[in-house]
This record gives C-alpha cells, sequence and structure tokens, in this order.
C-alpha cells in the first residue's frame, strides 16, 4: 500500500487515555498496521502527553475526548502536531460529537468500543493520504506596472499545475491548493463546501486536472439546475420508453464518467429517493438504467459539492447521514472572499485586464479609493460577484484607472444596499395597489416571487448575486422558478 512507500522510518503511535487497559487496547493497533511501527507510547494525563509532543513528533496520535476534556483541548493537540493523524475517540459517540472533534483538528472519530480493525483502517487511510507530494510553489509574481509607476505585483499560481484558474495568494486559499494537490491523486470522493460564488467547481476542476484521471472527462451535474423527475436520468441514464419523452436509449452522466470524474455540484438539493440511489452506486460501483434490468458497473471517481452547511442537511433530516459519511472523506472548505481580503485586488487585477482585453478598452488598474473600498467591500456574492462587478465596470467606462466614482452603487455604498432591491420591490407594489380590492391580499408565493424577480432585474439575471444580497442560495432561485413554472401550467 501507498503508506509503505511514503514511511522509510518507522511510523510513531502515541495513545492518550487515562485508562491504561484502553490505551494498551488501542496501541495493540501497530500490530495491524502494514507498516512498520516503533513501540507506542501510552499517556494517561493530557499534559505529559502535550509536553512530550512539544520534544518529539508523532505521526499517530489516538487521543480519548473524554480524558482531554472536549474539543478546545483537542484543538491544542492539533495545534501541537499539525502533520499528525489524529483520531478522536470517545464513549459518548454521536453525529455532533464526531463532527465537532473533526473541526477541532480530529481527522478521524471512533466510538468506544471499537474494533482493532476499524482503528487499524482509519489511520492506514490516513497515513495513505500523506504519500510525499510535490511541495506547493509560491506564486510567482509578476510586474505588471513600471516600478515608478506604483507597481502592481500580480501573483499567478505556477503555469500548468492544475491550479492556474485559481487565483489567490492568501494562506487560506494555499491551504487550499495543498489539499487540493494531496486529495487529487486519490480515488476517494472529495466533499467541497463553500458559499456561492467561492470557486467550488474551480475547485473541483483542478482536483480532475491534477489526477491520472485528466485524460477522461470530468462530467458535471449540477442537481439544483436539473428538474427533479429529470436527474435520475441524468445521472444514470434511461432506456427507450423508461419515461414519457424518453424515445432513445441513453448513457447518463455515471457512464460518461467512465474511468474519469463524477462532479455532483449542489449535492444538497438531491433528494431522498435519490440520495439512497447514489448510496448504492457509491457502494457497489453498480447501477441500472432508468427502466433498465440490466446492471451496469463503472470506475467513477466522486466530487461533490454545496453551498449548504452538509451536517446541518442531515440533522434536518434532509441529507442521508450514511450517504453523508460516504461522501465526506476528503473535505474542503473554500473560504468566503470576506475572510481572504489579501485576495481581492489581487483578483480584482486579474479580471480587469482579462475584461479590458475583451471589451478593448484601456483599463491598467484601481486607483486607491477604489482600492480601498473593494478591499472593504463584504462581497456576498463572493468572486462570482467580483468578477461580475468588474464586467459590468470595464463595459461601462474607460481610462486608465478604475476610479472610486465607476464602483457601482451597492459597493460604494453597502448600507444601501437592502434599500437599492426592498425599494425596487416596494415601488412595483405601490404601482400595483390601486387595482387591488383594499381586503385582497397577495399570496405569499406571489409575494416571494415579486421579490426575487426584482432583485434578479437590479443584477441583470444574475442568480448567484441575487441570491447573495437576498441571503438565500442559487439552487434557492432554481427551486422557487421551477414551482412557478409548475403553477403557471
Ligand atoms: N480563486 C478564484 N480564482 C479565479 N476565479 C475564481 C476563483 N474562485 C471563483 N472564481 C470565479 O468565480 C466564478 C464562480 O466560481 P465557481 O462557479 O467555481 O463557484 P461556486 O462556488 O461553484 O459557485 P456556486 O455555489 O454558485 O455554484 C467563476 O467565474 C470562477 O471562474
Amino acid at each position: 500500500m501507498g503508506s509503505n512507500q511514503a514511511f522509510t522510518r518507522p511510523v510513531t503511535v502515541r495513545v492518550l487515555d487515562m485508562s491504561a487497559s484502553e490505551a494498551a487496547r488501542s496501541a495493540a493497533v501497530t500490530a495491524k498496521l502494514k507498516v512498520r511501527c516503533s513501540d507506542p507510547v501510552l499517556y494517561s494525563d493530557p499534559s505529559s502527553c502535550l509536553d512530550d509532543l512539544a520534544r518529539n513528533n508523532t505521526d499517530v496520535l489516538v487521543l480519548d475526548l473524554e480524558t482531554i476534556g472536549g474539543d478546545e483541548a483537542l484543538e491544542a493537540f492539533a495545534v501541537r502536531c499539525p502533520s499528525s493523524v489524529i483520531i478522536a475517540v470517545s464513549a459518548k459517540g454521536s453525529v455532533s460529537r464526531a463532527v465537532s472533534a473533526m473541526r477541532a483538528g480530529a481527522h478521524d472519530f471512533l466510538t468506544k468500543p471499537f474494533s482493532l480493525d476499524m482503528l487499524a483502517s482509519k489511520i492506514s487511510f490516513q497515513l495513505d493520504q500523506r504519500k510525499p507530494v510535490p511541495i506547493v510553489i509560491p506564486a510567482t509574481e509578476q510586474l505588471l506596472k513600471d516600478q515608478s509607476d506604483n507597481a502592481i505585483r500580480i501573483p499567478r499560481a505556477p503555469a500548468a499545475s492544475g491550479l492556474e484558474k485559481l487565483i489567490g495568494r492568501s494562506v487560506a486559499m494555499s491551504v487550499v491548493y495543498d489539499q487540493i494537490k494531496r486529495m487529487a491523486p486519490s480515488h476517494a470522493p472529495v466533499f467541497i463546501t463553500g458559499e456561492s460564488g467561492t470557486g467550488k467547481e474551480l475547485c473541483a476542476n483542478a482536483l480532475h486536472s491534477l489526477s491520472e484521471r485528466k485524460s477522461e472527462r470530468l462530467v458535471t451535474i449540477n442537481c439544483a439546475a436539473i428538474p427533479r423527475d429529470l436527474i435520475e436520468s441524468e445521472i444514470f441514464g434511461h432506456v427507450r420508453g423508461a419515461f414519457t419523452g424518453a424515445t432513445d436509449n441513453r448513457a447518463g452522466a455515471a457512464e460518461q464518467a467512465d474511468g474519469g470524474t463524477l462532479f455532483l455540484d449542489e449535492i444538497g438539493e438531491m433528494d431522498l429517493l435519490l440520495q439512497s440511489k447514489l448510496l448504492r452506486f457509491l457502494q457497489t460501483g453498480t447501477f441500472q438504467r432508468l427502466g433498465d434490468t440490466t446492471t451496469r458497473k463503472v470506475d467513477a471517481r466522486i466530487i461533490c459539492a454545496t453551498n449548504r452547511n452538509p451536517l446541518a442537511e442531515v440533522t434536518a433530516g434532509r441529507f442521508r447521514e450514511d450517504l453523508y459519511y460516504r461522501l465526506h472523506v476528503l473535505p474542503i472548505q473554500l473560504p468566503p472572499l470576506r475572510e481572504r481580503r489579501d485576495d481581492i485586488l489581487i483578483l480584482a487585477q486579474t479580471f480587469l485586464e482579462r475584461f479590458a482585453a475583451e471589451e478593448r478598452r484601456g483599463f491598467r488598474g484601481f486607483d486607491a479609493d477604489a482600492e480601498t473600498r473593494l478591499t472593504a467591500y463584504n462581497w456576498p456574492g463572493n468572486v462570482r460577484q467580483l468578477e461580475n462587478t468588474i464586467r459590468q465596470i470595464v463595459v461601462m467606462n474607460d481610462g486608465l484607472a478604475v476610479t472610486f466614482d465607476m464602483l457601482p452603487m451597492l459597493i460604494r455604498d453597502p448600507s444601501g444596499r437592502s434599500g437599492t432591491i426592498v425599494d425596487l420591490s416596494r415601488e412595483r407594489a405601490r404601482a400595483a395597489a390601486p387595482a387591488r380590492a383594499f381586503s385582497t391580499i397577495e399570496p405569499l408565493w406571489a409575494q416571494e416571487k415579486r421579490i426575487i424577480e426584482d432583485a434578479l432585474d437590479a443584477f441583470d439575471g444574475n442568480i448567484a448575486m441575487a441570491a447573495a444580497a437576498l441571503e438565500i442560495s442559487p439552487s434557492t432561485i432554481y427551486r422557487k422558478r421551477q414551482s412557478w413554472q409548475e403553477r403557471s401550467g
């Protein structure tokens, strides 16, 4: 297995558990690992373990949560040994316990009593992920303007690294680049989370193009954009006559992605019935086209993404817990743009150059006021909103530098943001008022429709930006539109 190649020296395992017998039992896992291990080191109290970790590295750390006293303490261990595999164990297992432990820095979680085989398999999997990978080369800097002209330095991802479309050199993005490079060669599913417009699809593309599957297809299914009754056939295909309109046999995305990657975008929108079919597919690699009796097998690497909180969806019963654990093997969390403000001007400059060339404008950069405002703004629609904003500025203006006055009102005066949209909708309601009987109350769905349409108008039909301004997900807009269409027949 891969971990044999990764470790040329014996692997060190440390176990912390206040029960000496439990610690000894967990430590026996070294006999089950397929890598050479040195003698395991056991601790019964957290402070001696932490002290020891300050002086000595460890490859694997098994921590009993009751012994260390909770997630805050777990964070201290994770900070002390950032490159170790940390497996949290606890007698009080629950989804929320597992999740909070993993948030605090554990790589995996086991409920006591667990089998040594299970512990060994979790450790082996994590060690395997630590195969040596090329170190992320720091972004090269390209001088765009002459030094005498307040040089703007634009860092770019290294050419042909598979990451070149992802721009940004904040610490948060460096972590993401590193995760992509490490995860790309694996066959395990990747689960990407992040707000709308943070670059989840770009990230999926980079994972595919850095994988051994890059010569095969990356097939994307947007679960929010496809009507619910069609999505199963989009993923698994259908045979002629399977439903009205199925005039031919058709391969679905899973078959098209055979040997390559299947990217399920907005997976949080998938209904529960289809989730169980997807789970079966993930467990067996097999499926049947809709209306078919033949079982087919494919080898597709799964990447999925959502802008929802997947655990909240599990808790709310909208997402199957077993499917979540099948998919949530290699997680990537994309940070919102407001949490990596260092990237705003780099992105803005790159988009400015691209759109100035496309639209044949003379823009070279931003003046100081425009830069200050762009950096301070919160970008609810993230990179997509920034990209659209820069395009809008380039199309509507010309000059050498983008000035404060060229910024859209929404960015210049964010406090007026709600005013722009709510006023529009109120205006429309006011205009409609005289035609309505005093006691007529507009149905809720119609009011919602009006508000959403106003927001879409305000952003020239841009769903992501309208959704961000309304503080809902773009998929809600897609869903609502579908339901309005159904209403109108
Ligand atoms: N780091 C980045 N560098 C360059 N462009 C980016 C970056 N992140 C996002 N973008 C651009 O922003 C837009 C939105 O990106 P993408 O579609 O990948 O986001 P998303 O998170 O999948 O959004 P949604 O959840 O709405 O589907 C795209 O045009 C993409 O090229």
